[in-house]
């Protein structure tokens, strides 16, 4: 039925009333559909020229197309073949990947200059999120490998209380730009030295072979600048530390000064006679830190000091090489043991409350599990303890710092979870030893 119905009333003449296709109005619609194709910016089909409207070249009464043919027809070359009409598609709004880099570019300049204009520490010598520049201005040899670069901040008279916040906090770094690769490696700023303006950094630096970054800062000349970015919080000395030992292995030996800064300047120790720290530095070379060996070696064991002065004196003659005058302060009989005499002079300053103990791969001298026992035995007896006793109110904490495989040996690996450092469990030679009351901080 239901089909009958439609068949019915398909086959029944459409109502709608039929156009007659030669009419006036049907040939103007379409020119109109024409012309408005030809001029539509963005839906034209040849380009910015055929985007350009085209005269109508009829009478000018908007009813007369009479003269439809008076529409120009579009030149063969420019026809879309595609297209049955002839005519080219619309054409849409694309983006390439020239221009998306360009806007990722441009995007990018942007938010950098925003973040630089609310940048907080704009003002500040040190920057966490921006480097800023230093100039070299001397290097002290300290041995064949290692020197301490004296960096100036400029200009001058910028704001510094971020660098004196962080000398009261603990330890911590600096990045530093090595600006061909654009890579940056950390560094720990040494201790100012008597009256020095807060605008000085010192960083102690060894030059590792093939290093990228420490052979960048070993060859360049005096007033060269140097890119750094910090203030970089590595460990907060609590305020009750009464007693640290520190296990300095070559440059790890910066940190431990640090610490003894902001230890003696900075910190109340619960006990009446003030914090106590015992350094043990262990270095490869005997050149490392022949002058505090002499300071400790009986009169017997003075074969390798002698090989240690033998080493400075090469360092003297090379140091009078062109290529070196060039690029370090005029090296002294001083400056040749600069980091050693540093640590002496501390010993000296606080005397009863700082010790150092000086080990050399060379003289196989080396900090064992029973050297470790030992110190930490002789630290407690000093303090009036024994090891069964209470921990004293004050904090007593370990700190290792070193190259990597130092501080893997002395108390296992740190690791890396969510981007970020972790201590990781103690393990190393320090797992293997009973550890009441002491905690350990691997730098
Ligand atoms: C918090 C912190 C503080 C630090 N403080 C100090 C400091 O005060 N003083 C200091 O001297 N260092 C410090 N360091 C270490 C310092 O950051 C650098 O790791 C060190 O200077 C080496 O960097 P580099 O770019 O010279 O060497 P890299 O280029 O990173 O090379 C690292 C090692 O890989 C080896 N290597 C590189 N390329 C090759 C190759 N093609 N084949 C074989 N071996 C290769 C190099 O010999 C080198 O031993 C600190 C590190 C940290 C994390």
């Amino acid at each position: 039925m239901r089909s009958l119905y439609w068949t019915r009333k398909c086959s029944q003449p459409s109502r709608i009333p039929q156009l007659d296709h030669n009419s006036q109005a049907v040939r103007f619609l379409r020119v109109q559909r024409y012309a408005s194709r030809q001029s539509t910016p963005g839906f034209s089909a040849g380009g910015p020229s055929s985007a350009k409207p085209r005269p109508f070249k009829g009478k000018s009464s908007a009813f007369d197309t009479s003269k439809p043919s008076d529409v120009p027809p579009k030149p063969a070359e420019q026809r879309d073949t595609e297209s049955p009409s002839g005519l080219k598609p619309p054409r849409r709004f694309r983006i390439g990947p020239g221009k998306l880099i360009l806007f990722s570019i441009l995007g990018y300049i942007g938010y950098k200059v925003y973040t630089w204009q609310t940048d907080p520490y704009r003002s500040l010598i040190l920057n966490p999120r921006f480097f800023t520049p230093f100039i070299l201005e001397n290097r002290d040899i300290v041995s064949s490998t290692s020197a301490i670069l004296n960096l100036l901040s400029v200009p001058l008279g910028q704001n510094t209380g971020n660098v004196s916040e962080a000398w009261k906090m603990g330890i911590w770094s600096v990045q530093v730009m090595q600006p061909e690769l654009q890579i940056a490696r950390s560094y720990t700023p040494l201790p100012p030295l008597e009256n020095a303006e807060p605008e000085r950094l010192r960083l102690f630096v060894r030059q590792e072979p093939r290093g990228e970054v420490s052979t960048f800062l070993h060859k360049i000349s005096r007033g060269t600048v140097v890119h750094l970015r910090g203030p970089q919080l590595e460990y907060e000395i609590p305020q009750d530390v009464d007693e640290v030992l520190f296990v300095a292995g070559g440059t790890g030996i910066a940190p431990a000064l640090q610490l003894a800064h902001t230890l003696f300047k900075y910190r109340v120790s619960t006990l009446k006679d003030g914090p106590r720290l015992r350094i043990l530095w262990a270095n490869r070379r005997r050149e490392d830190s022949y002058k505090g060996l002499e300071s400790q070696q009986p009169r017997e064991t003075l074969i390798p000091t002698l090989r240690g002065l033998a080493s400075r004196w090469q360092l003297e003659a090379k140091a009078q090489s062109k290529e070196v005058r060039e690029n370090v302060s005029a090296p002294t009989t001083q400056s040749q043991s600069a980091l050693v005499e540093e640590v002496e002079s501390l010993k000296a300053k606080h005397a009863g409350k700082v010790n150092v103990d000086y080990f050399v791969d060379e003289d196989n001298s080396y900090i064992t599990e029973n050297v470790l026992r030992k110190h930490l035995g002789s630290m407690e007896q000093s303090s009036g303890q024994t090891a069964e006793d209470q921990p004293t109110s004050g904090k007593k904490v370990i700190l290792i710092s070193g190259p990597e495989g130092f501080i893997n040996f002395y108390a296992g690996p740190k690791f890396m979870k969510g981007g970020k450092e972790e201590q990781g469990p103690l393990r190393g030679i320090l797992g293997k030893i009973d550890l009441r009351g002491w905690d350990v901080w691997k730098l």
